[in-house]
């Protein structure tokens, strides 16, 4: 069986499904393209992990002389990384399921292992603060029994011997929706299970929490138990534990977990708040009293505001302020804004925590630099029964980021390949920068700023936007309307076509809570609740103006020709290339936006601007890194083991572009043999650069770096490595 799919004498699409098939059905699920990792979700606990597997893949020489394994990339970027000195930085991705997340478990564990020097509680601390993560930010979908609703990229971060100094995590695009509506087999965020079940009877009664059935946002959908047993129970209970042990020893103090807490309870508390007409007035007011009471108990905030600012909206004209009354439709939106604006703010101030908790400490020599190897694990391409705007950005991510391996295994490859005469004709690939501009262009407007130009309209309405789009989008290759369905459009994304659903568009993209409803929660007594809402704090800014402005003052820089950071040795020229290629493919959308777009200059914070600007960053960063790819690939739908569904895996494969993948490794390595059997004799050419295999950490030249991926020394059966 080929450890390296380049190695295959027959190459098409059946070789290459057979070959992983074979490989899976002898639980060999990870297999090579040259440099890139095919990684197949076993679905099974494989004894291939572990300390025993840390130590095997430690500084590897060969990798030939190891089985393919995702530890390879770990101490490759580590080895990498100590080695030039420059940062790191894998992208895992695949579908919902696929196996990223644990991919990217894996990985960090390894490197925190690989780092380890001393006794130092820091690794532990590093590798224990997922589950946290996981349980704020997982539920339960459809498709995968702990699905992560939000993207990210953790970076960790070295001293220049290769000793960790900390870590910094960021967050991307919470699926806050899935708060107060989950559809039939999904479920709310795990962590109202473990909170249900963990709480015991004094907390329970000091939360005024019963029965999770009588909360709205428990209820399922298709009238199913919310523990399904009391095995499921008991199981939710260990963890919440787990947890509170976690937070303790990460460092989250006792007031501030009471705080979680109390914030947690008022979100069921506020979630099920019914309103009903008023007599007298236009407006609405509140069917249950001490519901309210509860809540605004639990949020220490005055109860009488709190009310007000349910029921009525309140916005400063000239020097007055005006205030309506809302009617029930407004009110109950504008409940769910806040249950939701709680949860998100709640995430992002978690994560602050853990940033905070894990930053590296003022180095003691100033001269020392620091590095980093990043992962970033994004949620995977999704396509359900019914798309919202989530599915949108969630898609849009997932082309950016398939951009960006286009970019760097067949633009810049194809592009050396003609510089040096080799023949590159036979390798077509996707191209799939049209789609992006199809949404992210500013002049003509793309499919974001149409709807950030909407959303400015108080009188629009998602019929008004569905209009905008099939007008200004129609004849476009990628985007189709769908005739007799008019909320819908469908775009041809590389991964399949995927039919968006406009209902809600406009009131998630405006992303809105109200002044008076910010103004009552930012007078909170609970500590938490007051750095969620406090414009002073970096939380409650956060969906506010001074991120968006800090962002936007960082692309203007970058508009105005700010170089990305140095790159490493072996890709140097390929790597500024790409900065200047992707930046220009992707920050000219941002580019764009910034000069011309009033209404992100003036900082507004509707959902498309913020998650542009943060896709702006983190590309941005991913640019002046090494990368390293990981491929994950889904089996079957049916999240079994030992089950390989042909159809399925090869249309993975397929757009994924691995065909020609595999096509241009194989042509880069064939035609360079000669140049770098000529390397491995001699180690000089023209008496100027010398060669080096990073795996071994010998001499390296720069230009035979660049056209090779010379941390790849098989090439068919010919040993090239070794000089
Ligand atoms: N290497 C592995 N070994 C054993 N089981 C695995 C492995 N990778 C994935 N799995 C199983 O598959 C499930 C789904 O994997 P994972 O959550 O990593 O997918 P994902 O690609 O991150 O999905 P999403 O985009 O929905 O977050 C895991 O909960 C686990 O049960």
């Amino acid at each position: 069986m080929a450890d390296d799919l380049t190695t295959l004498s027959e190459l098409n699409e059946k070789t290459i499904v057979e070959e992983i098939r074979k490989r899976y059905a002898s639980k060999k699920i990870y297999t090579y393209i040259g440099d890139i990792l095919i990684a197949i979700n076993p679905y099974e606990v494989l004894p291939i992990y572990g300390s025993m597997n840390w130590l095997k893949y430690t500084d590897v020489k060969n990798k030939t002389d190891h089985e393919p394994h995702i530890y390879i990339i770990s101490d490759r970027a580590y080895q990498n990384m100590k080695r030039t000195g420059y940062n790191q930085c894998c992208v895992v991705s695949g579908e919902s399921g696929a196996g990223k997340t644990e991919s990217t478990k894996l990985m960090i564990e390894h490197i925190a292992q690989l780092c380890k020097h001393d006794e130092s509680t820091l690794h532990e601390k590093i590798v224990e603060v997922n589950p946290l993560l996981e349980a704020f930010g997982n539920a339960q979908t459809v498709i995968n029994n702990n699905s992560s609703r939000f993207g990210k990229f953790i970076e960790l971060i070295f001293d220049d011997s290769g000793q960790i100094l900390g870590a910094k995590l960021s967050e991307y695009l919470l699926e806050k929706s899935r708060l107060v509506n989950h559809g039939p087999g999904e479920r709310n965020f795990h962590i109202f299970y473990y909170f249900f079940a963990g709480l015991d009877q004094s907390k329970l009664k000091c939360n005024m929490i019963s029965k999770p059935e009588s909360h709205r946002i428990m209820v399922e959908s298709d009238g199913g138990k919310v523990f399904r047993d009391t095995t499921h129970m008991n199981e939710c209970k260990q963890t919440w534990n787990v947890l509170l042990n976690i937070m303790k020893h990460v460092g989250f103090s006792s007031e501030e977990v009471n705080g979680i807490e109390a914030v947690l309870a008022a979100i069921l508390h506020i979630s099920d708040i019914k309103f009903i007409p008023h007599p007298e007035t236009e407006g609405v007011s509140i069917e249950d009293d001490a519901k309210l009471a509860l809540t605004a108990q639990l949020l220490q905030v005055c109860a009488e505001k709190f009310i007000d600012a349910l029921i009525s909206s309140s916005s400063v004209v000239g020097h007055e302020t005006i205030t309506s009354m809302k009617n029930e439709m407004q009110a109950s939106d504008g409940r769910d804004a806040l249950a939701k604006a709680l949860y998100g703010r709640m995430f992002s101030w978690i994560v602050l925590q853990i940033n905070n908790l894990l930053a590296p400490k003022k180095i003691q020599n100033s001269s020392q630099s620091q590095n980093w190897i990043g992962i970033l694990d994004i949620y995977g391409f999704e396509n359900f029964k019914n798309n919202s705007f989530e599915q949108m950005c969630i898609n849009i991510a997932n082309e950016q980021l398939q951009l960006f391996f286009n970019h760097h295994i067949f633009k810049l490859e194809l592009e050396e390949y003609a510089k040096e005469g080799i023949n590159g004709s036979s390798v077509v690939f996707v191209d799939n920068q049209p789609l992006l501009d199809l949404f992210l262009q500013t002049s003509p407007p793309g499919i974001f700023a149409l709807l950030d130009e909407e959303s400015k309209f108080p009188q629009a309405s998602d019929q008004t936007l569905i209009d905008k789009l099939v007008k200004n989008m129609t004849g476009k290759p990628d985007f189709q309307s769908t005739k007799g369905q008019s909320l819908f459009f469908t775009i041809k994304h590389f991964a399949g076509p995927v039919t968006y659903n406009v209902d809600g568009f406009l009131e998630k993209n405006r992303d809105t809570l109200s002044d008076n409803v910010i103004n009552c929660l930012k007078d909170s007594n609970c500590l938490i609740v007051f750095e969620l809402f406090s414009p002073f704090s970096e939380i409650g800014s956060i969906s506010g103006t001074a991120t968006t402005r800090k962002r936007n003052m960082r692309m203007s820089r970058l508009m105005d020709g700010v170089v990305f950071r140095a790159t490493p040795v072996n890709s140097v020229n390929q790597m500024k290339r790409a900065s200047i290629v992707a930046k220009k493919s992707v920050m000219s959308n941002q580019v764009g936006t910034v000069g011309k777009n009033d209404q992100l200059m003036r900082g507004s914070k509707t959902l498309a601007t913020s998650f542009k600007a943060s896709l702006c960053t983190l590309i941005e960063k991913m640019l002046a890194a090494q990368p390293h790819f990981i491929r994950c690939i889904k089996p079957n739908a049916m999240k079994q083991a030992s089950n390989f569904n042909e159809k399925m895996v090869t249309e993975q494969l397929n757009y994924t572009g691995v065909l020609e993948t595999i096509k241009i490794r194989k042509l880069g390595y064939s035609s360079r043999l000669p140049f770098l059997d000529f390397i491995h004799r001699y180690g000089v050419i023209g008496g100027v650069l010398t060669l080096k295999n990073p795996e071994q950490g010998r001499e390296i030249s720069l230009q035979i770096m660049n056209k090779v991926q010379m941390t790849d020394w098989q090439v068919g059966k010919t040993k090239v490595g070794g000089v």
